[in-house]
């Protein structure tokens, strides 16, 4: 299994959904890092399940306690420890799931990797639960960065058809990332977003599940952080994105579209303002030759629909090598985007602070 991350910082996590707890071990912090705990406990309480009907009605606080690595109140250079219990497992929602494999969830190539030795209740290691724990490293991630005067935010971009207004690329004001952040369900445009709820809802009653885009943002990022070939900020940034349970696709700056576009249109043309190089459109997300530009960081991540849902489907018990049918009973989020706001951020800090460190 590969459960570390990163080159001047390692990010270890560990557990499994329903097992005692889950959690991480953040080594290469420097010393003497002061932490606003209550602001961790609030980034957990922004990705926390069970707080609203668009979530799995699993009912976790998920708050952290931090085993080693921080005294009078400061890193002390040792690695940072925390852990977060699991408190309201129903592991007998998953004994139907032990041989009769859901489509679309990691338990046949689980099954098959572990050689049926993974635990598989509640998705076990493979959980979007295990994204608790990124949660704590990005909201201490986000602290440091934020003494730089660096600031993430995200919204829903794109539910089921219904789309937010784009970032403007160019210019994100850090307080609109700080707005976002306070908002359970993050839009540009509140009437998009209430149309998104009720797709979601309608989509839950019919007992299937939806997926949707995020787009996400870092600014007053220093131009020169990444390096080619294979440390560009794109490849690290897509590794971390791409190991959220759930991602099928990431695109930076324009993205996909930029294929359609001639090469006068596609390139950002340069300009001086107050000393500073800018430019005057950002199609390529702040990132050139894999090297940030100091132009906002843009990208979006796909997110696909919930694999755990009510209706029936095809499927095959494992173990009598028989075709069947199933109807996943238990909780699950009908949509998984708006709880993967605070995930894409919290790794994009993470990302970021590696990169930084390793500048
Ligand atoms: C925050 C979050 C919550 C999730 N909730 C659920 C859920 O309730 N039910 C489910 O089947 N999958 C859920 N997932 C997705 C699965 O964990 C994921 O689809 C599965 O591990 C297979 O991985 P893959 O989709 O990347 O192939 C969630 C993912 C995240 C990030
Ligand atoms: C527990 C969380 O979400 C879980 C993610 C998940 C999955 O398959 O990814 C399946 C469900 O697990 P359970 O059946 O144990 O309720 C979700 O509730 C969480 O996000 O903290």
């Amino acid at each position: 299994m590969s459960g570390v991350w990163g080159q001047r910082i390692k990010f270890s996590i560990f557990g499994e959904s329903h097992g005692k707890a889950i959690g991480i071990t953040i080594d290469g912090l420097p010393p003497g890092i002061n932490l606003d705990l209550e602001e961790i406990e609030f980034e957990m309480g922004r990705r926390a399940p069970g707080k609203n009907e668009f979530s799995t009605p699993r009912k976790e606080k998920d708050s952290f306690e931090i085993l080693s690595g921080y005294f009078n109140d400061h890193t002390t250079g040792a690695p940072l420890c925390a852990v977060i219990w699991n408190g309201d497992q129903h592991s007998k929602d998953y004994e139907q799931l032990k041989n009769v494999l859901r489509p679309g969830h990691a338990d046949y190539t689980g099954y098959v990797k572990y050689a049926g030795f993974n635990d598989y209740r509640g998705g076990g290691h493979f959980s979007g639960r295990l994204t608790a724990p990124l949660v704590f490293a990005g909201a201490v991630a986000k602290q440091i960065l934020a003494k730089r005067e660096i600031f993430i935010g995200s919204h829903i971009y794109h539910i089921g058809g219904i789309y937010d207004v784009p970032f403007d690329k160019v210019r994100i004001e850090p307080q609109l990332l700080r707005e976002l952040r306070r908002n359970s369900f993050p839009v540009l445009d509140e009437k998009k977003g209430q149309e998104m709820k009720n797709l979601i809802l309608e989509t839950k009653k019919e007992l299937d599940s939806i997926g949707g885009v995020i787009e996400a943002a870092a600014v007053n990022l220093p131009a020169g952080l990444g390096s080619p070939f294979f440390d560009s900020v794109e490849s690290n940034l897509a590794h971390l994105l791409f190991s959220i349970p759930a991602v099928k696709g990431v695109e930076f700056g324009t993205g996909f579209e930029i294929a359609k576009m001639k090469g006068s249109q596609a390139n950002d043309e340069y300009y001086i303002e107050n000393g500073k190089v800018k430019t005057f459109t950002n199609h390529n997300g702040g990132i050139l030759g894999g090297i940030t530009s100091g132009m906002p960081l843009i990208f979006r991540a796909a997110f696909k629909p919930t694999a755990s849902i009510g209706k029936i489907q095809k499927t095959i018990d494992i173990s009598k090598k028989e075709s069947t049918q199933l109807q996943v009973k238990g909780r699950h989020d009908p949509c998984i985007v708006q709880r993967a706001i605070p995930v894409v951020e919290a790794v994009t800090a993470m990302a970021i602070l590696d990169l930084l460190y390793s500048n």
